[in-house]
């Protein structure tokens, strides 16, 4: 991580200590090292910002959090924790600091950055987000025809889509009811498709877009902004089709209907949006890393600014909470040494994301962007080829549905799996129906008990059956494969948070351990690089034959399907 060149983690003393450790403990099955310690549950369980985390059920003991604690410490964890929430410009590749730990600051919270108070700056984007969306819940934006605003579709990929459509369909029961209704959508393809099923269904008159891009060059984007801007115009401006006894000029139908959010206020200019209706970040806010500020915009229309405030606080306490706690009560740090020890000592590179509640739908797709994109890398801070692994491949679906689907695989596959299990505690207290609450309740009883079932069978094996008797192969289950619980007292804002900030972090400080910027992700350049050029070859404006004999085949076969 930081600029100036390290020893290797490989070189360092305690990874060579828990390289042999690994080897002593790796015949060792989990439910022996249940067997020896019955204090395994408090030894490896933390709770902090409203979260239980559970630690016990990872192939480990107390001598290899020993090691690890030790590894964190040689590795300079501790002063990289600093550097990152104190702004030094621990980006290295792009010279910048990562500070979206400031975007959760709390109001009247200062942070000095190089000269520059940006706690102020972040507190006054906020205000003015918060202005768009009274404006807004209070039913007095109106569209071109004068029509108050009933659908915003957020049209943004990657950091600018994943985050807010995540905590959106998380916090879907945190909608306030005193407001106007406003709908919110997500459109992320550059196909076009996921636009053109609400542009078949929506009211121009009512429909407003946000155009979330970081750079605001993002083509996926921008292609389906100037989609929606040509349906706009066609349907509503005087030389449009909708039959209206007042038909609109184009300007006023791009200044109503459209709000940007991006760390580009020129290129948002320039695509005609007007600057009342743009929305600022910054440069040092990552795009997978932005959702707390103006990007969130979506979950401010869907939960109220009072709750999108009650998000960053979650995520402040776990900021708080990571900067001051020691190494061993600190969460962020135990989830990612654990990581480390499963990756790079037992040699475990495929980690499921399972959460027990439909809210969390898409925590899985959040999370695969959060960790593949910051620690999918091979290099270090200084070009340096790493020999040892990064990121595990990490994926990951609902947990009730995943077990009628790939389950199979973590049960009796070839291939050892850490999973990660997430619930909540409590659920459907709000419901007013005495009748339908006491149904959901007993539904969330249902998946507790399969949520705590599937990581002790994975645990055990064919030791969770009291009667072990005489089997077929088949039928048998050798357990022995480790996961970590995470539960949230309720599913709330603040928790939301928590749990967001605790995934970011366990992510630098595994970075920070495999010596690789977690804040960069040049791995994506090159596809869109060549994406251009196939593009032009796709459009007769390119040599074919300079191509490949697969790639050439392909884009004959699409010419091909054109003439049909
Ligand atoms: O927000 P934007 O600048 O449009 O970027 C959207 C996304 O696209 C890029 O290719 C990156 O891989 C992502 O990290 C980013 O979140």
């Amino acid at each position: 991580m930081a600029a100036s060149s390290r020893t290797p983690p490989d070189s360092l003393p305690a990874w060579q200590t828990l390289k042999q450790h690994a080897q002593a403990l790796k015949h060792v099955h989990l439910k022996n090292l249940f067997g020896n310690d019955p204090g395994r549950w408090t030894h490896f369980t933390r709770q902090v910002a409203g979260l239980t985390l559970d630690l016990s059920k990872q192939r480990w003991d107390d001598d290899t959090l020993e090691h690890l604690l030790a590894l964190a410490d040689e590795a300079g964890v501790p002063g990289a924790i600093e550097a990152l929430l104190s702004g030094k410009r621990v980006n290295v590749s792009e010279n910048r600091p990562a500070l979206h730990t400031a975007l959760r600051l709390p109001p009247g919270a200062s942070l000095d950055v190089e000269g520059d108070d940006i706690a102020a700056a972040v507190h006054e984007s906020l205000t003015q987000m918060e202005r768009l969306v009274a404006r807004l819940h209070a039913g007095q934006w109106r569209g071109a025809t004068g029509k108050p605003i009933r659908h915003v579709v957020n049209l943004g990929v990657g950091g600018s889509d994943l985050g807010p459509q995540m905590v959106t369909h998380a916090l879907a029961d945190y909608r306030p009811d005193d407001i106007h209704p406003v709908e919110v959508h997500f459109a992320s393809t550059m196909d076009g498709s996921q636009l053109a099923d609400y542009l078949t269904r929506f009211n121009p008159e009512t429909t407003l877009f946000v155009l979330s891009s970081k750079s605001f060059t993002t083509i996926d984007t921008l292609s389906n902004a100037n989609t929606a801007r040509d349906w706009l115009i066609g349907r509503l401006s005087k030389h449009g089709e909708l039959p209206s006894a007042n038909p609109v000029s184009e300007e006023l139908i791009i200044r109503q209907h459209f709000i940007g959010v991006s760390a580009s206020p020129d290129k948002m200019s320039e695509w005609g949006i007007t600057p009342d209706h743009q929305l600022m970040f910054w440069e040092w806010v990552g795009g997978r890393y932005s959702l707390w500020g103006t990007i969130g915009l979506p979950i401010a229309l869907v939960v109220g600014m009072e709750n999108f405030r009650e998000l960053l606080a979650g995520a402040h306490a776990m900021d708080r909470h990571f900067q001051e706690a020691p190494l061993a009560e600190n969460l962020p740090v135990l989830l990612g040494l654990a990581g480390i020890w499963n990756v790079n000592f037992l040699d475990i590179r495929a980690h499921s994301i399972l959460p027990y509640d439909g809210r969390l739908e898409y925590f899985a797709a959040y999370l695969e962007q959060l960790e593949m994109e910051s620690n999918g890398k091979s290099v270090t801070g200084q070009g340096q080829a790493v020999n040892y692994s990064t990121c595990p491949v990490l994926w990951g679906q609902l947990g009730p549905n995943a077990q009628h689907a790939f389950y199979q695989l973590l049960h009796q596959g070839t291939q050892p799996v850490v999973c990660d299990f997430i619930a909540p505690l409590k659920r459907y207290d709000e419901v007013e129906d005495p009748d339908t609450r006491r149904h959901l309740k007993s539904q969330h009883r249902l998946a507790l008990a399969n949520c705590f079932a599937q990581s002790r069978v994975l645990m055990l094996g064919d030791d969770a059956i009291d009667d072990d008797g005489p089997r077929p192969a088949h039928k048998r289950y050798r357990g022995n494969q480790p996961s970590t619980t995470v539960l949230l007292d309720k599913l709330t804002p603040a928790t939301l948070g928590s749990l967001i900030a605790l995934y970011e972090h366990k992510v630098f400080v595994q970075a920070v351990i495999w010596d690789i910027n977690p804040f960069d992700q040049w791995g994506v350049e090159l596809g869109k690089q060549i994406a251009t050029d196939t593009q032009k070859i796709i459009d007769h404006q390119g040599d074919l034959a300079r191509l490949d004999a697969s790639s050439r085949g392909l884009i004959e076969a699409f010419w091909a399907a054109e003439q049909e």
